[in-house]
């Protein structure tokens, strides 16, 4: 087979860098064209100097006759970008997009938490979700558009699907506190995220359930449970680059016995090169998975309040957005699915 040509919209943020980090380890791509907006013009060097051999690569406009001439475009563009771009893309191009445009299938939830015209949905891509029957996996194997999850819901879901879709936890009753590093908002200036606010400081914010993600994680929480969920969702800003660590809890069916509700878990991810079920009462750390594609689950069960309590860590960056979307286009390309992607973090 031919190297596949890609080519990176956004190459100039943390996403796109991301991507770019991981298709400079990846056999079987080659980088071509890197987009941006306002810094049009100027060297990926200056954006990302981690990237050592495509410091010299100068930055192009996303111009879709440009991006129209690759195998593969990943967008990693702020929300409402994407689809005014892939209207002139051809079918043959597989696109991978980072952003929300088409994650949702509810286009009034859409337009009650996003401010752009709803767009519609693509193939949602994430692999290991655990479905009554299925994974996500078969929705993504040759699809020519597949809609990245966002990072949060990445790791909630994981988290929490496998429980819901086996039957063991009540679906009325899920809540969900996340942490997150800094780099999921984006590299755009915002004064709640400058230095003095951040460092040395854990906030919430988005709480009442009003964080976009909400309809997100409840979508893909209700086609695991078959049932539609109710989700409390707080977000808590973390002070460090990257990272979340996501503590889930749900009531467990009564009857249900703890094994009964662990062995939902290590079933459901047995196979999952990516998803690792911690053993013994060993607890996730975003340190752990730090540039890695890893997930980090642990399950306990909180015998007294008669609730599981599962804990998950990704890296936001990685298996949370550029992870995710590479894996995506193995499974769209007929690669395998591990290709290219880092299986261990960096420690300590
Ligand atoms: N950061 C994260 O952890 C995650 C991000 N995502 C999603 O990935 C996408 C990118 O996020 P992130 O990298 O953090 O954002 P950044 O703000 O860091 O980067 C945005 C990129 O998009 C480019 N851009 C902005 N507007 C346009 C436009 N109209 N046309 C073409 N390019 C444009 C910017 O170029 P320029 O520099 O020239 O302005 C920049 O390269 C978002 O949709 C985000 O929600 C998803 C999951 C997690
Ligand atoms: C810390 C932080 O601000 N995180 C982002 C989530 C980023 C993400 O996953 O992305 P999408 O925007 O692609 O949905 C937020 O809460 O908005």
């Amino acid at each position: 087979m031919h190297m596949v040509t890609a080519a990176v919209a956004g190459a100039s943020g943390y996403a796109g860098g991301e991507i770019l980090r991981l298709l400079l380890a990846h056999p079987e791509f080659s980088i071509g064209a890197l987009c941006a907006a306002g810094n049009a013009g100027s060297r990926l060097g200056e954006h990302h100097p981690h990237l050592g051999p495509l410091s010299d690569r100068v930055l192009e406009p996303a111009d879709p006759e440009l991006l129209a001439s690759h195998d593969v475009v990943f967008l990693a563009l702020p929300h409402g970008a994407s689809a005014a771009l892939v209207a002139d893309l051809p079918d043959s191009v597989v696109v991978l997009d980072c952003g929300a445009d088409f994650r949702l299938t509810d286009a009034e939830a859409w337009s009650r938490y996003y401010d752009t015209p709803y767009a519609g949905s693509w193939p949602y891509g994430l692999p290991e979700l655990t479905l009554p029957d299925s994974t996500g996996r078969d929705a993504l194997v040759g699809a020519g558009r597949i809609a990245v999850p966002g990072c949060y819901p990445t790791a909630v879901t994981l988290a929490l699907a496998p429980g819901l879709a086996a039957g063991v936890l009540d679906p009325e009753d899920v809540v969900v506190v996340a942490a997150s590093g800094t780099s999921g908002a984006g590299r755009s200036l915002k004064p709640h995220l400058l230095g003095a606010e951040v460092m040395g400081s854990m906030s919430p914010y988005g709480v009442g359930g009003v964080h976009r993600h909400v309809p997100e994680i409840v979508q893909n929480l209700s086609a695991a449970a078959g049932s539609e969920v109710s989700l409390s969702f707080t977000p808590v800003l973390a002070p460090m680059p990257r990272g979340i660590l996501a503590t889930c809890t749900a009531r467990i069916r009564v009857g249900t016995s703890a094994a009964q509700v662990r062995s939902a878990w290590t079933r459901a991810y047995a196979d999952e090169p990516f998803v690792h079920v911690l053993k013994d009462d060993r607890q996730p750390s975003t340190s752990a998975v730090l540039g890695s594609n890893l997930v980090l689950v642990q399950v306990a069960v909180d015998e007294r309040a008669g609730r599981v309590v599962v804990t998950a860590a990704i890296d936001n960056l990685t298996k949370g957005t550029a992870g995710g979307a590479v894996q995506c286009a193995n499974l769209a390309l007929g690669l395998p699915e591990t290709c290219g992607l880092p299986m261990t973090g960096i420690a300590p």
